[in-house]
């Protein structure tokens, strides 16, 4: 052939030369992948930290490395708690300011080590960053002389005047941080943070789709109402705009459930399409008798195809606004392993048993799947997850641990480990920058699916 296939790398993606072709775009010898800072833009208590937070997941859970920097926690540890009162922000406080300026400094040169290791890929810098002149020092550290490949800059800027929402973040994330906490009551923090925002409020110069026209930016306003997006570049930063459009802060609560027991299940067989057995199908009756006295408004209930769920969801069909079945919502395919107990596994393939323990996210089953591909194919639920209000998910094992991999920030290595028994229901609410979970049990008997990480010998 007149052009090499791309080796593909675990880092990145290396063309051998590829002669020309009408197909292939002419590419360079070498493509790597160009590390990308998101920096934060907005007044104290606009969401900044909840933005960063929550994207900063996403991109770790769709595999592409990122950190958060939040240069308010340089300033809290660079000086005792008693410079966290609003003159402190004043513009004309020369001593405040200069210690702000350094926190800056040295959070930003952190994150220029995070992206030239072999580690990050992208890193978020969480400040105020409320004025051009501050954005300038930030752009030109990324793109100083010296620096090889130049850091991609892109602004996520939250724009609120909605003294509701506003509030509601005070209330929930400032006056417990430990600006505050057990120093001063509540009403008399909120008042002290009411004047640090004026502060800011002094110089603040908001994005400006004239003077900032070769920038890259994303003006969010009021908590995602609406937006402003100019000059977008690049892949990250399309996948940044996709995310904060489908992201919203209305209170809901998401039930995750696998399905009731399976014959598979009580056999110890991977995968199958088999029904669900007698204790199954009391947990899928009993499961009814909790979303009826939970009476969830308008409930959506999202199930996997495969017979064992819908056999679940089924008996909940007239308590949900809407029932949906998805394919991306099945089990991890186990391939030629597929219908097999793990011991069947280990003796016919000792080799595929051993590999898998030793990397199990990344390994993938003969004409199968790896935990890597089911992250990929459960991508498009997470989006939708995010845009929804109440939803029940009636999935499976592997399935569900990927999906609270997501909310909770695990890492591959131990995403495949995470428990999730048969006949339990796990509610997630949202709260601030985290959600809670509350397991409801249902003491009905189940075969145990789990298996531990096997400690080496
Ligand atoms: O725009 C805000 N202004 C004040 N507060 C805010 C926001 C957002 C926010 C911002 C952008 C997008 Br897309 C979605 C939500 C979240 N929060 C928040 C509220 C309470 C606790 C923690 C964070
Ligand atoms: O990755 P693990 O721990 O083998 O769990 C996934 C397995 O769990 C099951 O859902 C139930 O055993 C199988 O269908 C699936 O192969």
């Amino acid at each position: 052939a007149d052009h090499e296939i791309p080796h593909i790398s675990k880092r990145k993606i290396t063309y051998s030369t590829i002669k020309s072709s009408p197909f292939l775009a002419q590419q360079g010898t070498e493509q790597v992948r160009v590390p990308n800072v998101i920096v934060l833009v907005g007044l104290p208590a606009r969401g900044k930290t909840y933005i960063s937070r929550k994207l900063c997941r996403y991109l770790n859970w769709i595999g592409i490395k990122t950190k958060a920097i939040n240069v308010g926690d340089y300033r809290r540890s660079a000086c005792d708690l008693d410079n966290s009162e609003h003159e402190f922000f004043s513009p004309y406080n020369l001593k405040g300011t200069q210690i702000r300026d350094d926190c800056a400094r040295r959070a930003m040169e952190d994150m220029g080590r995070y992206l030239q290791s072999k580690e990050g890929e992208v890193a978020i810098f969480d400040a105020t960053n409320t004025t051009r002149e501050r954005r300038q020092m930030v752009i030109d550290f990324c793109h100083a002389p010296e620096r090889d490949p130049k850091f991609r800059v892109f602004f996520v800027e939250s724009v609120c005047d909605d003294p509701k929402i506003i509030e509601q973040n005070i209330t929930d994330v400032k006056i417990n941080s430990p600006d505050y906490k057990g120093r001063m009551e509540a009403e008399q923090a909120k008042e002290d943070f009411m004047k640090r925002i004026e502060n800011y409020k002094i110089q603040y110069e908001p994005l400006d789709e004239d003077d900032d026209y070769d920038l890259s930016f994303i003006k969010v306003i009021n908590a995602g109402r609406s937006f402003f997006v100019h000059n977008v570049a690049g892949h990250v930063q399309s996948r940044v705009v996709y995310f904060l459009m489908n992201i919203h802060l209305s209170p809901r609560s998401i039930y995750l459930t696998r399905h009731g027991e399976s014959e598979y299940n009580r056999m110890g067989r991977l995968g199958g399409d088999s029904p669900l057995s007698e204790n199954g199908m009391k947990y899928a009756r009993r499961l009814r008798e909790y979303f009826e006295k939970e009476n969830v408004r308008d409930l959506r209930i999202w199930s996997s195809q495969k017979i064992r769920a819908a056999q679940t969801a089924s008996f909940l069909k007239d308590l949900a606004a809407h029932t949906e079945f998805w394919k991306p919502l099945e089990e991890i395919d186990a391939g030629i392993c597929e219908g097999l107990t793990y011991e069947e596994i280990a003796s016919r393939y000792p080799k595929q048993f051993n590999d898998r323990d030793k990397d199990k996210y990344h390994y993938r089953y003969p004409s199968g799947e790896s935990y890597e591909d089911l992250v990929a194919r459960l991508e498009p639920v997470i989006m939708e997850l995010e845009r929804q209000s109440n939803v029940l998910v009636v999935s499976h094992q592997a399935v569900l641990r990927c999906i609270l991999a997501y909310f909770y920030n695990v890492n591959p290595s131990e995403l495949p480990y995470v428990k999730v028994p048969l006949h339990s229901v796990l509610k997630l609410t949202p709260v601030a920058y985290g959600c809670n979970a509350e397991t409801i049990p249902f003491n009905i008997d189940a075969a145990d699916t789990h298996r531990d990480k096997p400690a080496w010998e």
